[in-house]
Formats: C-alpha cells, sequence, structure tokens
C-alpha cells in the first residue's frame, strides 16, 4: 500500500470507531479481516497512525476546528508526526487510494496549527472532565503531564532473574538494541520508531523460556516497592493475569509463600501458563469460588498483601490511547468502590506488623491518596511507610528517584513526565 492509503484506512478504522463506539483494536483487527491483501508493515502503519491519531485526539481537531476523523488525522500528521503542509497535501493529493485533497481552509488551518491558546484538556489531550482531577495533582503542570500521557510508550521488558541475567538477556535480543532501564535493575527497553512493527517478543526464544516477561517499568518498581522478601507470605489479591505475581516470586527467590487471586476467574486463567514458564514453585492460585471467602484459613498469617487495584487506568493511557475518551465518570465512582471493598479485605489477613502494598496505574487522587486517607481513617492501626524508605530498594537510585516521583504523605506517583514509566501510585501501609 502506498502511504496515501495506508492514511485512508486509518480514517476509515477512525470512522468505525467513532461511529460504533468501540476499542480501537477491535477495529484494526476487523479492517485486517476485510482487507487481507494488506501485508504486516502495512497493518502495523496502519495501527501505528490510529493510535497516534487518537493520542492527539483533542489537540488534533482543536486546530483544525472539526471534529472528525479526517480532521484528527490531518491535525495529528502536523503537530505528532511534524509534517507541513506540503508533505500532508502530497498525501491527500486525491489519485487513487488517497484522501481527497486538503479544502483551502484545511490548508490553512494546518498551516496555522498551534496550541499557544489552547486550554489544559486540548494542549495536554484528555478528557475535560478530568481537568479538576489533573489541576489537584499536577497544577500548572498539567499540560505537560498530559501530553506526557498521550506519548508513545516504549516496550519494557522485566527479566525473570530466576532463570537468566539481565546482561545475558541484553545479549540474546541485540537486535532490537534493548537498553538497561534507568530505575528497575530488572528491566530492559526497546524503543519502537513511529509506526514500525514492535519486536514480536513473545515468539522469541528468551520469552518461550521464561527469561523475559513484558512489564512496564513503573509495574516493575510498583513490585519492588513492595518489598516482598524471600520466605514471607505473601497474597496478592487482585492478581489477574499474574504480572505483579511473577516479579514478587522473583523477589522471593521462589521461596515463602504467595497466595495469587482475583474475583475474576477469567483474569486469572492465563496465569497458571505463565507461572509454569517462569519456573515459579511458590504460588498457590486460589481461583475464587462464588461466594466463600476463599482466604478464610489465611487469616492473621500474612507478612504482605499486595493490591494491585481496579482503577480507571489513567496512568496507561500511553498503552490504551482510545481508552481515555471512552471512560465516564461512573466508572470512575465504581473503581473507587472497588479499590475501598478491596482495602478492607486485606486487613484481617495480615499478621501483627504486616503490610499493605496499594498499587493502581492512575495519577487521580480520588483513586490514589484519598482512597488512603479513608482507609487510615477507618484503620487507625495503619501508617504510611515513608517514601524514602520505600525507594531504598533501589540503592543508591533511591534517593534520585524519590526526587523524579511526585511524593506526599499518602505514597509515591510515577508519571511518564516524571520518572519515565506508566503513571502508578504506590503506597505501604504498615500495621503498628
Ligand atoms: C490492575 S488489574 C490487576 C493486574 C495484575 N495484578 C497484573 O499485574 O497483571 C486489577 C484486578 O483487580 C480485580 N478486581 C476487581 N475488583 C476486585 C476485588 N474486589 N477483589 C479482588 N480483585 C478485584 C480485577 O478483576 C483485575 O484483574
Amino acid at each position: 500500500m502506498t502511504p496515501a492509503a495506508r492514511i485512508s484506512a486509518a480514517i476509515e478504522v477512525l470512522t468505525d470507531i467513532e461511529a460504533r463506539r468501540r476499542p480501537a483494536n477491535d477495529a484494526l483487527k476487523d479492517w485486517g479481516l476485510a482487507h487481507r491483501f494488506a501485508g504486516s508493515s502495512d497493518r502495523a502503519a496502519i495501527a501505528g497512525l490510529v493510535y497516534d491519531a487518537l493520542r492527539r485526539r483533542a489537540s488534533s481537531t482543536y486546530v483544525m476546528g472539526e471534529v472528525t476523523p479526517r480532521a484528527n488525522m490531518l491535525g495529528m500528521l502536523r503537530l505528532e508526526r511534524g509534517l507541513d503542509v506540503e508533505a500532508i497535501a502530497a498525501l491527500f493529493s486525491g489519485a487513487r487510494f488517497a484522501p481527497e485533497p486538503m479544502s483551502d481552509a484545511e490548508r490553512e488551518r494546518v498551516a496555522a496549527a498551534n496550541l499557544d491558546d489552547a486550554p489544559p484538556h486540548i494542549a495536554g489531550d484528555y478528557p475535560e472532565w478530568f481537568d479538576g482531577s489533573f489541576a489537584a495533582v499536577f497544577g500548572e503542570a498539567r499540560v505537560e503531564e498530559g501530553a506526557a500521557l498521550a506519548a508513545r510508550a516504549p516496550l519494557d521488558l522485566r527479566v525473570n532473574t530466576l532463570k537468566v541475567e539481565r546482561d545475558s538477556e541484553t545479549a540474546e535480543l541485540a537486535e532490537y538494541n534493548p537498553e538497561p532501564t534507568g530505575w528497575s535493575p530488572v528491566g530492559l527497553r526497546i524503543v519502537v520508531a513511529p509506526g514500525s512493527r514492535s519486536p514480536a517478543i513473545q515468539s522469541e526464544p528468551s520469552f518461550i523460556k521464561g527469561g523475559i516477561e513484558i512489564q512496564d517499568e513503573g509495574s516493575q518498581l510498583a513490585a519492588l516497592f513492595s518489598g516482598a522478601r524471600p520466605g514471607e507470605q505473601v497474597v496478592d489479591l487482585c492478581a489477574g493475569g499474574g504480572g505483579k505475581t511473577l516479579a514478587l516470586a522473583a523477589m522471593m527467590e521462589n521461596t515463602g509463600q504467595i497466595f495469587a487471586t482475583d474475583t475474576d476467574k477469567r483474569r486469572l486463567s492465563p496465569i497458571h501458563a505463565r507461572l509454569e514458564r517462569a519456573g515459579i514453585r511458590n504460588v498457590q492460585v486460589r481461583t475464587p469460588r462464588g461466594s466463600t471467602e476463599i482466604l478464610e484459613d489465611l487469616k492473621g498469617v500474612i507478612d504482605l498483601v499486595l493490591i494491585d487495584a481496579p482503577c480507571s487506568g489513567t496512568g496507561s493511557w500511553r498503552r490504551n490511547p482510545d481508552a481515555k475518551w471512552r471512560m465516564r465518570p461512573g466508572a470512575l465512582e465504581i473503581r473507587q468502590k472497588d479499590q475501598t471493598a478491596v482495602l478492607d479485605r486485606a486487613v484481617p489477613l495480615l499478621k501483627p506488623g504486616g503490610r499493605i502494598a496499594y498499587i493502581t496505574c492512575s495519577v487521580l487522587d480520588e483513586e490514589n491518596g484519598a482512597q488512603i486517607r479513608a482507609f487510615l481513617a477507618r484503620h487507625p492501626a495503619f501508617s504510611v511507610e515513608k517514601p524514602d524508605r520505600v525507594a531504598a530498594v533501589l540503592g543508591e537510585r533511591g534517593y534520585l528517584f524519590t526526587k523524579a516521583a511526585l511524593i506526599s504523605g499518602d505514597g509515591l506517583l510515577m508519571t511518564p513526565r516524571r520518572t519515565g514509566t506508566d503513571g502508578f501510585f504506590v503506597s505501604i501501609l504498615r500495621q503498628n
């Protein structure tokens, strides 16, 4: 396909996403099924265009003065890809399979595109109803924080230290030029150029043999900050597919015991194959059974309960750029109720002096600090561990990390702008 034909296809996919309010991935898959002639490079390029357009939807449509998939694409090519008017006109040529030529008004808009007078939610590319929440956390920096959350994310890997070392995996994956992550001692980062195919990591021998897992550096750090130690008794209460469980098992050197559960059986099911591949022997999966409390026998004996809480996912907008436009205020309220319930469920499991690691991939205080403050009001026997102690697990980089992250009395917040990771909040609640 020509570059112009790819743009037409991407506009078609954006139109489908908007008309049927469906996830970008589903719309892209359907397009692929209906256009089997398109090769894998074409598909990757079209997906790159669609995701970049979604990342910059508010700012692109603002500069073009209309909210349509075509305006979204034109504005994105200018603002995100940095193409000038003539380069865009060459793509919007009206030739066979190319989009219609730009009108005079469109040319003028593209030429004059700038965000100098745009309101924060437009320049930062986030939904307007989040503006109050973003202002509460980031103040004047919310435009830059929003823009960093709208940027493309690198591909991060966690090296499974139960099987291999970071240096050997760096050599194994040399064709992708992986770099050690800045903070996590077990992370590798691969930067993917815009519109290029993401490396097929799942087909790599390193992955198949359990040497690496795909996991954002922020998620790796959240697991590290729990301070899980060899020999401990740990509950992973929201284990889902097991990303954090696997990281905890490696930190605990396959000793002690991790009880992994989740309220949703389907989300839990991939964990079995992942544990097997990673060579993990200290995890017991507790699959939920109706309304029975499956953790009854663990009351009062647990050192650490990890809560990777269900949340808005605002911190992972880099990886799910369409999710931010689909989210509604009602969904946030439901998540907050779940978070409160899951925090309270952790308390009776702890032995005296035990701790809860509360984690979200959200940047909103409603799901982070406000949850912690409400928890402390309900459970005065707990206190928040000081962030410098939490970050001490990073050794000498711990100090720099506490300068980079957003620290409060409630915990620490990572963001793409501040720590170069997805947005993650971590609070360690210790029972006195
Ligand atoms: C952020 S995801 C977990 C991701 C997982 N820990 C990982 O690292 O791959 C949150 C999980 O919480 C689960 N969940 C939602 N409400 C819950 C509750 N009340 N108790 C336990 N888990 C819950 C969801 O099913 C979801 O799998």
